[in-house]
């Protein structure tokens, strides 16, 4: 199983952040986590990734028993594509060796880079439309290219789970659905890492997030087949406000206030 969440619950302060969070994550899957501001999908994030640890109930994931694991080997294995990267970053740094630095999990690279590496980078960058970036620093990208060479550095650990932490922030709507083809190409091919997409817009999911969970006040309110969750009744109920939810041919979704 790719992750196992079982009865997790994360207090602070008194507060529950996270409520008796139980959800499963098989091989072949791709989901999306749907939820409003402060919903709790970031804190269960981290809970994937081994940031927080909850207060009670068990997080497996990758066949992993959190306390029984290196978490920096363990993290290795799981890409992470967030606006919180993006400033962790040095701007001079040219794309390429952005892109590179994500085999070794370092921010700058400090290791020996060797012939093969190179080419995989330049091969990843091909695949999301970024090897016209090489040899420019970061620091002069557009917020689409930097989300492109933020996914190819996440590509590059070859990791086991992917997650996409609401990647298309700040995205022209051009931008947002060439990088959503992106996406929808890295799930397609051979061994293609599990997705974990989150996001507040239905319009963003693509086809292969088959699966959905629905988080609110820090609980899952639902989840399964995408089809079954995000549609005018179910997301209806999970606003708390009446939704038009309509699915085009090619299966992407829209949504209007009714
Ligand atoms: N370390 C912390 N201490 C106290 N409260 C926290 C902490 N981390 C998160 N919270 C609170 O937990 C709630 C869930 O936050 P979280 O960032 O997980 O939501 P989210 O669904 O990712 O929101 P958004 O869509 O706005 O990014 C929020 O009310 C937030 O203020």
């Amino acid at each position: 199983m790719i992750i196992d969440i079982q009865h997790a619950s994360w207090r602070r302060d008194q507060t529950t952040i996270i409520n008796d969070i139980s959800w499963q994550v098989q091989p072949g899957e791709h989901w999306c986590l749907l939820g409003l501001n402060g919903s709790g999908k970031t804190t269960l994030l981290n809970m994937v990734n081994g940031y927080i640890w909850p207060t009670t109930g068990s997080i497996n994931v990758l066949d992993e028993q959190f306390g029984a694991v290196d978490l920096r080997e363990h993290r290795k294995k799981i890409g992470w594509v967030s606006t919180s990267m993006q400033q962790r970053l040095h701007g001079h740094e040219k794309a390429e060796n952005i892109v590179l630095s994500g085999k070794f999990a370092s921010i700058g690279i400090y290791n020996q880079i060797e012939e093969q590496d190179h080419a995989q980078a330049l091969s990843i960058m091909k695949q999301l439309d970024a090897e016209r970036l090489v040899g420019r620093t970061y620091d002069t990208l557009s917020q689409g290219e930097r989300q492109r060479i933020l996914i190819a550095r996440a590509l590059m650990a070859s990791p086991e789970l992917l997650i996409l932490d609401e990647p298309c922030t700040g995205l022209d709507i051009f931008s947002r659905d060439q990088l959503l083809h992106r996406i929808q190409s890295i799930a397609m091919q051979d061994h293609a890492p599990t997705l974990l997409y989150v996001t507040h817009h239905i319009e963003e999911i693509m086809p292969c997030f088959n699966k959905t969970l629905l988080i609110r006040d820090g609980a899952v309110f639902a989840s399964g087949d995408t089809t079954a969750m995000v549609e005018s009744k179910q997301l209806s109920s999970f606003f708390n406000t009446p939704v038009d939810v309509r699915s085009e041919t090619g299966q992407r979704y829209s949504i209007r206030l009714v």
